[in-house]
């Protein structure tokens, strides 16, 4: 069975998606494409998916009998509307991070989902399917004792004007937010946000870099230094340190050059290019998935989690203070 795709949104992710399902996967097609400006449609039509309709609304796509599945690659704000939509039709659905951008609207997918009876939505947490991470589960599960702390850090080389200091959590942060409780199979208890000597790269209405600092319900301290004008490159670290020995997320594959008296490998610019891999494996879960009528990988609780975490961040942004998180308890069908 081919599963036939619609995707809302067509800006940087959007395309990217299309392409990964229409050049690098099989079993799916795009086969509507929707976006709020109807250039950037027809841009990814030309170049990566010819037969694909185009819908001027996203409800249109999510609606048409031709689709089978959507994919939301809108902007944060927008989710929580295509993917209620999406639920309402009984199509599985593949929302980007966030899965919504407050709590309340997060809760309203999950609800909306469990009324359905059925699991229907992925989000696209990528980083629980890439084989660094992964790799990185094995030893923390099996090899250096129990987690005590984690040190990590989520730089940028630089973000335009347009990113303001609460999006250093929404839509940074919420990354380290998903795989480091499914790293440590644990939950967050509370959240502090400290502000180091602010960057002369950063512009007025963002403070970066900024260290985030969160404990978990088994007493682990997670420290994250958010650094999103770092100049250097696109560069994602995490070690854990266990009480029997400590562990580091592998470094990107690349190679070690010996010239002119120097040692030197490249680092990555790109975000889009760091987790390249698992963008692929992720999708190919939801189309596998998709063509069962179902969805698989990070699920709405997931994203609800991730959704009161950030807010307590951004909380904690704005307070200075420790902030404490609580979740109410996981539905079981999320088991
Ligand atoms: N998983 C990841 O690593 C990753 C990476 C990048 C972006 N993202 C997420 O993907 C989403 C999109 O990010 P992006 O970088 O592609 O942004 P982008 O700005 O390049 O693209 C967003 C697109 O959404 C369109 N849009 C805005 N409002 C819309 C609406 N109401 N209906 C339909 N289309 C609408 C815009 O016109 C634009 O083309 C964000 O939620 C972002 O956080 C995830
Ligand atoms: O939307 C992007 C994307 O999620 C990247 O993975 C992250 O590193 C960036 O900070 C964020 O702006």
């Amino acid at each position: 069975m081919t599963v036939r795709i619609g995707v809302i949104g067509t800006g940087m992710i959007g395309r990217d998606h299309t392409r990964r399902i229409n050049q690098v996967l099989s079993g799916a097609e795009v086969v509507a494409l929707s976006d709020y400006s109807p250039d950037a449609a027809r841009a990814v039509q030309a170049d990566l998916a010819p037969g694909a309709k185009l819908h001027d609304r996203g409800e249109d796509l999510i609606a048409s009998a031709d689709v089978d599945a959507v994919l939301v690659c809108s902007t944060g704000a927008t989710h929580e509307a295509y993917v209620l939509a999406a639920i309402a039709a009984g199509k599985p659905v593949f929302c980007e991070k966030p899965l919504a951008t407050t709590a309340e609207a997060a809760l309203r997918i999950v609800e909306a989902e469990a009324a359905h009876g059925r699991r229907l939505v992925q989000v696209g947490f990528m980083r629980r399917y890439d084989a660094g991470y992964r790799m990185l589960k094995q030893v923390v599960d099996r090899q250096i004792g129990t987690p005590l702390m984690v040190h990590a850090a989520h730089r940028n080389q630089s973000v335009p004007e347009s990113y303001l200091t609460p999006m250093a959590i929404h839509d940074t942060l919420i990354h380290e937010i998903d795989v480091l409780r499914w790293l440590l199979d644990d939950d967050y208890v509370s959240a502090q946000v400290v502000f180091p000597r602010k960057s002369r790269h950063a512009h007025a209405r963002l403070a970066d870099p900024q260290i985030v600092l969160l404990e978990t319900k088994k007493g682990v301290r997670i420290d994250v230094e958010v650094f999103v004008n770092c100049q250097y490159g696109y560069d994602i670290q995490c070690q854990v340190v266990g009480e029997e020995g400590l562990a580091n997320l592998p470094e990107p594959m690349t190679i070690a050059m010996r010239r002119e008296a120097r040692l030197q490998s490249d680092i990555l610019v790109d975000w889009k290019q760091r987790f390249i891999d698992s963008y692929d494996v992720e999708l190919a879960d939801f189309i596998q998935a998709a063509a069962r009528g179902t969805a698989a990988g990070p699920t709405a609780w997931d994203g609800y989690v991730a959704a009161i975490t950030s807010d307590a961040c951004v909380e904690a942004q704005e307070s200075g203070r420790i902030v404490p998180i609580s979740l109410p308890a996981r539905p079981a069908h999320y088991d």
